[in-house]
């Protein structure tokens, strides 16, 4: 084999056109430098592997060339176009789609709505034909998916296809993937490979980073390697093999033997029992954990596997028990008392601690062995630490950086130091090598060995069989949450594996009987529960809801709805109690109330739909109030209106540009930077008026608060923009994109979306409408007042988050908004309808938001509820 680079290598495509060049790319991330001088070009209907072990410059790579990554040097080109702005939107017009090693899936938006955000602008069709062109274009690749779903209802396999097919669908020019099949089992990632070749026969380059080498050989035309962000060269894939790979990756010599194991001895001792083991996706189980074993979970993707993991660790269970050496375990936290730790698939969210640093992540579970008198010992900590790095092979700048300046991999192998820290009886890993390079798999299937052989119990869940039939000494497999095989490790290999299952779906597809799997005679209570109904995927509630007709089951709906009543039951009951409340008079003082506070309900809206919050709106509707009250004193109502709303959008505009510079340029909390802008304005309002005064025009104010009714206009032209803003927001592909902001700003700005300048946009016009609503309020009081507006910095958070808005982002309506402003004002009035004290009053808001808000939340928690 030669050492060939990527310039010098000879093969037919050399005559196709280069897609992809870069030319002496680097990137340095503080001390370190993930990638140097990385030159490489693919042409058009190449299929080119980028292989290196974990940390080597993969991924980093590739966000270069997606333009989430800014090189320190080097020059990146796309068919001849040079990329110079870096930025994934400047990528995808030049013809690239990534599919990054985390998804950029929005979770709370459909199937179809996720196809199209994420379709290039020239090939998405009209947003209201979305469904149609979405189910057209699952059918064309055979993706079985309900283009309604929500996508976080999707099995994780079914999310990784979906965006891959997504991607190849647009036809890119150059088709990104980074490690699209870590989680997939073997039909996935049959697909994902089919998927790859079609993109090629189309005549795109497809440059895809994979830790399973299996795949290079059977896709890949060509391999790229890196080392230590150095390239090393580029070889076509039939001219290496996987030895030489691994071993061109490491640099040295690498033994690539599964650790031996012993023949299955069936009496070992019993460390853990399930009996009858049943939850959302699985059951009824009943498994016996031995002592020194390693126990494999197979099964097509989205059998319960995952779930069967979780439930032996006590973790969303509806039924069964687990027994720990004779003892039921009650919860989870008995069960880590008792040694059992349990170690997920979901790295970033449950693995682990994204705020701490990845030492404090690797010693949290040790405390207590590195402490003297409860005091951490220093050093004791840097030698576990230092041991763990050392041990587990983990690439690292400093231990006090977070994990997420990590290379994937070696979050993977942090995870696995810090659960084998604790020295686990049983240990339940889901997708253990998930993201790991061969050597560094290697190395953890020597520890899970060790564990076992220790005399404890290991259960992994893997999608890839081949591991499985490496190194677990017995395996099940699963279907439809059931155990449908069982058998021993040693003797099995991938085929087997996979024959299990596969031969189940076919006789299921076929003719819809049920196969109860033959046991490999281990253990007649082993296998599922023969007399026990199959394990429904659909629990009953949620077959129970998909019955109801859409309008009820569309959350924002139910709430307007709940809210809607709400009002209408406290007024009904405040009627009963003071009948005058229903008078003409008492109804528009009501609505007067809301009218100021709608408008800045629907200004804080915006910003907490692109996961903003914006204290400083009460302070800018005082100093609105202010400057009105020197602005507005005189004069014919058409000339002062124009004045009072030309003042207040430059007031907005200034303030709104700065809380946009704070936070989307200086990267400062929002609250933080918002606090610090309130107390700027409301200390130029103060030097304005340091105490009430100034009149403001009596015609100003009559024209703003006149009504139709008990219907002030100001808040019918309000409901009005309203009911359009909704529409915009739901209904169209703008309103997605800027929803999909504050879902996932970084999957938003992956997709192209300029999340940056959406969301400082809507801190400005959140101020202008603050602004505006000053002018309102302005017209009620009828006097310069820098304190007025205070009241409302809470009232503008409080309205739309009654309304369905959520300070997470993403969320809710302005229609919401709107009704939880209504609602409040309604409330504010009570103390004098009711003739209640302020206090009594005040309790009564309190309780009543408290009881708008649990009706949101509850039945949430009740969807995710996990014993
Ligand atoms: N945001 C960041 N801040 C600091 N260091 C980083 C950051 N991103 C990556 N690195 C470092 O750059 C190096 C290369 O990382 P990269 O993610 O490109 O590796 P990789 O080859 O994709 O690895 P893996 O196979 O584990 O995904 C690693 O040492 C990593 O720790």
């Amino acid at each position: 084999m030669t050492h060939s680079t990527d310039a010098m290598m000879m093969t037919e495509k050399q005559t196709t056109e280069v897609v992809l060049s870069t030319d002496g790319v680097s990137k340095q991330y503080g001390p370190v430098t993930a990638l140097t001088e990385m030159s490489l070009a693919v042409r058009a209907g190449e299929v080119r592997a980028l292989v290196g072990e974990n940390g080597s410059g993969k991924s980093t790579f590739v966000g270069i060339v997606s333009g989430t990554v800014v090189p320190n040097t080097g020059t990146v080109t796309i068919a001849d176009r040079a990329l110079t702005k870096h930025l994934p939107v400047e990528s995808q017009s030049a013809g690239v789609l990534t599919v990054f090693q985390d998804g950029s899936l929005l979770a709370t938006l459909t199937v179809a709505q996720n196809l199209y955000i994420g379709t290039p602008a020239a090939q998405r069709p009209k947003y209201a034909e979305i469904v149609d062109w979405a189910a057209a274009r699952l059918a064309e690749h055979d993706l079985d998916l309900d283009p309604m779903l929500k996508v976080a209802a999707l099995a994780p396999g079914d999310r990784q296809i979906l965006e891959i097919v997504r991607a190849v669908m647009a036809k890119p020019r150059l088709l990104l993937l980074d490690e699209s099949t870590s989680a997939l089992d073997a039909s996935g990632v049959d697909k994902v490979l089919d998927l790859m070749r079609l993109a090629a026969l189309q005549g795109c380059a497809v440059l895809f980073v994979t830790h399973r080498l299996a795949e290079v050989f059977r896709v890949a035309d060509t391999v790229s390697i890196l080392r230590d962000g150095r390239f090393i060269g580029t070889h076509p894939a039939a001219e290496v093999s996987p030895k030489q790979i691994v071993e061109l990756m490491a640099g040295t010599k690498v033994e690539m033997e599964f650790p031996a194991r012993a023949p299955l001895d069936v009496g070992a001792k019993e460390l853990l029992t399930a009996r009858g083991l049943a939850g959302e996706k699985f059951g009824p189980v009943d498994l016996t954990l031995r002592a020194g074993q390693v126990l494999g979970i197979a099964g097509a993707d989205g059998n319960g596997q995952g779930q069967l993991l979780r439930g032996l660790a006590t973790l969303g269970v509806s039924g069964g028990t687990v027994t720990s050496l004779g003892t039921e375990l009650r919860n989870y936290r008995q069960a880590t008392r008792d040694g059992i730790v349990f170690l997920s698939g979901d790295r970033k969210n449950e693995s682990l601690f994204q705020a701490l640093s990845i030492r404090e992540n690797m010693t949290a579970g040790v405390l207590r062995k590195l402490s003297t008198a409860g005091v951490v010992s220093a050093p004791a900590e840097r030698r576990f630490v230092n041991k763990q790095i050392a041990d587990f092979g983990i690439r690292l700048g400093s231990p006090s950086q977070p994990p997420s300046s990590l290379s994937g991999g070696n979050q993977q192998k942090i995870a696995i130091s810090k659960a084998m820290a604790a020295e686990p009886k049983v240990f339940l890993i889901d997708e253990p090598t998930q993201g790991v390079d061969v050597r560094s798999r290697m190395d953890i299937y020597r520890f899970i060995r060790a564990c076992a052989d220790a005399g404890n119990a290991v259960v992994i869940v893997s999608s890839d069989a081949s591991e499985l039939a490496g190194v677990a000494d017995r395996i099940i497999v699963m279907s439809r949450g059931r155990i449908i095989e069982d058998m021993p490790g040693l003797g099995s290999d991938e085929e087997s594996i996979v024959g299990a299952f596969a031969v189940e779906s076919r006789v299921v597809e076929g003719d819809g009987e049920p196969v109860s799997g033959p046991s490999a005679g281990l253990d007649a209570t082993e296998t599922a529960t023969e007399a026990q109904p199959q394990a429904s995927s659909r629990p009953p509630a949620a077959a129970r809801r998909a019955r109801l007709p859409r309008w009820v089951r569309n959350e924002e709906t139910t709430r307007l709805a709940v809210l809607a009543l709400l009002m209408l039951a406290i007024g009904a009951v405040t009627a009963a109690q003071n009948p005058t409340f229903l008078s003409e008079l008492s109804l528009k003082n009501v609505l007067l109330i809301a009218t100021p506070l709608t408008a800045v309900a629907i200004a804080q809206y915006f910003v907490l739909l692109v996961g903003g919050i914006d204290v400083s709106v009460g302070a800018t509707m005082s100093l609105s109030v202010v400057v009105m009250s020197y602005l507005v004193n005189t004069g014919g109502v058409f000339p002062n209106i124009l004045i009072a709303i030309g003042a207040a959008i430059a007031l907005g505009v200034v303030v709104g540009l700065i809380n946009a510079w704070l936070v989307e340029r200086m990267k400062l909390s929002a609250v933080i930077a918002t606090i610090a802008t309130l107390g700027i304005v409301t200390g130029v309002a103060l030097t304005l008026r340091p105490t009430p005064g100034g009149n403001i025009s009596y015609e100003l104010m009559s024209a703003i608060t006149r009504s139709i009714g008990i219907f002030p206009i100001a808040l019918l032209v309000l409901a009005v923009l309203v009911i359009a803003g909704d529409i915009l927001l739901r209904r169209t592909g703008l309103g997605l994109r800027v929803r999909a902001v504050g879902i996932n700003g970084l999957y938003a700005n992956r997709l192209g979306i300029r999340a940056t300048a959406i969301r400082g946009g809507a801190y400005v016009l959140c101020a202008v409408l603050a602004a505006i609503a000053g002018v309102l309020l302005a017209a009620q009081v009828g006097i310069g007042d820098a304190s007025v507006g205070e009241i409302y910095t809470l009232l503008a958070i409080a309205a739309p988050v009654i309304g369905g808005a959520s300070l997470l982002g993403g969320r809710g309506t302005l229609i919401g908004a709107l009704l939880g402003a209504v609602m409040l004002a309604l409330l504010m009035t009570l103390a004098t309808v009711l003739r209640i004290s302020q206090g009594v009053n005040l309790l009564f808001i309190g309780g009543i938001t408290l009881i708008a808000l649990l009706t949101y939340v509850l039945p949430l928690k009740r969807r995710n509820s996990v014993r």
